[in-house]
């Protein structure tokens, strides 16, 4: 294992039960029956646990968006082209994309970094980290190598790094990726132990022949490459994504930052299952923005634990479904700083018997 990943691995610290106790205790004394504000107290409480804080601050969203390219694109496993991929990087940084909407609307700073895509992007205010020009089609070869893993995780790690320097407390990860539904099921598939039929969808909108096509071309690439289920680089060297393994990479360096991740859909919730693989603490730092309409994503929330704050039927990817699960954290933290407690709004806090 790389150094500067392993040294941040082992920083990571688990919440701390006690104030997660206190976080508990103190929403169960906030002016309101007892459990009335169901998913949003266990969000607080998460967030409190996170943080470290009774009251957690989680005002500023930082939306990072990787992008990059898949040579298992070649195999015709998107409704879209490669070229797609550049143009909508070109998108992004000139505010078009639905993920400038969204992140516009909850003020958040965005990142846009080209970790992988397959030509070349020049514009200022594009992150120019680009690991190789897309991944090798693993339907014949590893994707990438081991070396290029951890570049692509450390980038990432590099990217939370900055965001949060730059002032953000909650990270928000997007991606972009034509065939990148077509790596995530390989991933989740391997991870979870599910049967490759299961675990892959529609992506961009390919047919139902098409997608039985893509399940073929996935449980060969399986078959053919072996990766390791527990070993999240090879997993990564062998069937991943350069935009993956960054993802991946933010999440162990908000995890070690203790700050709050939002997962979007079906790609960002493959890097959590891989991120899981390396230190299982980081799961107590994620959460599920929404449930995308791609099959597979209920099966990796469920082996997270993780139930989604939205359900939209949604399938964009960029991080939208994260954006806009946004304001939910922002009501949970609002909760506990701003509502009273039933003594300090001197209300009766007793149920009454029901004899
Ligand atoms: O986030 C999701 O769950 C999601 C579901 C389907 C598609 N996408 C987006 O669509 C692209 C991948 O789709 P595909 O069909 O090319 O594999 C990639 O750019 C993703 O951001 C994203
Ligand atoms: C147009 C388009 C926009 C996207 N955003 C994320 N994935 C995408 C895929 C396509 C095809």
């Amino acid at each position: 294992m790389n150094n500067i990943i392993q040294t941040s691995l082992h920083s990571i610290q688990k919440p701390s039960q006690e104030k997660l106790q206190e976080a508990r205790d103190y929403v169960n004394s906030l002016t309101k029956p007892i459990g009335s504000l169901g998913k949003l107290e266990d969000l607080a409480i998460q967030l409190s646990g996170i943080t470290n804080q009774l009251y957690p601050e989680v005002s500023r969203p930082g939306i990072v968006v990787f992008a990059a390219d898949h040579g298992i694109s070649d195999m015709g496993v998107s409704a879209y082209p490669k070229e797609v991929t550049a143009q909508m990087v070109h998108n992004f940084l000139n505010g078009g994309a639905a993920i400038n909407v969204f992140s516009k609307q909850i003020n958040a700073l965005l990142k846009i970094v080209d970790i992988g895509v397959a030509v070349d992007i020049n514009h200022e205010k594009l992150l120019q980290k680009k690991v190789k020009y897309g991944t090798n089609n693993y339907a014949f070869e590893n994707a990438m190598t081991e070396d290029e893993v951890y570049q692509a995780i450390i980038i990432g790690m590099e990217m939370v790094e900055h965001i949060i320097n730059d002032g953000a407390n909650c990270i928000i990860l997007g991606e972009m990726g034509i065939g990148n539904t077509a790596t995530a099921s390989a991933i989740v598939s391997v991870i979870t132990d599910s049967p490759v039929e299961e675990v892959v969808g529609l992506g961009t909108g390919i047919s139902e022949e098409e997608r039985k096509k893509k399940v073929t071309v996935i449980m060969n690439a399986i078959k053919d490459r072996k990766p390791k289920q527990k070993n999240a680089i090879d997993i990564l060297s062998k069937v991943g994504g350069l935009e993956i393994a960054g993802m991946t990479g933010a999440m162990i360096k908000a995890a070690e930052r203790r700050i709050p991740v939002i997962l979007d859909g079906f790609i960002s919730t493959s890097a959590a299952l891989l991120a899981v693989l390396l230190d299982e603490k980081i799961n107590d730092y994620l959460i599920a923005g929404h449930m995308s309409k791609e099959q597979g994503h209920s099966r990796a929330l469920s082996f997270l634990n993780k139930s989604p704050l939205l359900d939209l039927d949604l399938r964009l990817g960029e991080g939208t479904g994260a954006a806009l699960s946004y304001p939910l954290l922002k009501a949970a933290t609002n909760m506990m700083k701003e509502m009273e407690t039933f003594k300090s709004a001197n209300i009766a806090n007793k149920r009454l018997s029901s004899k």
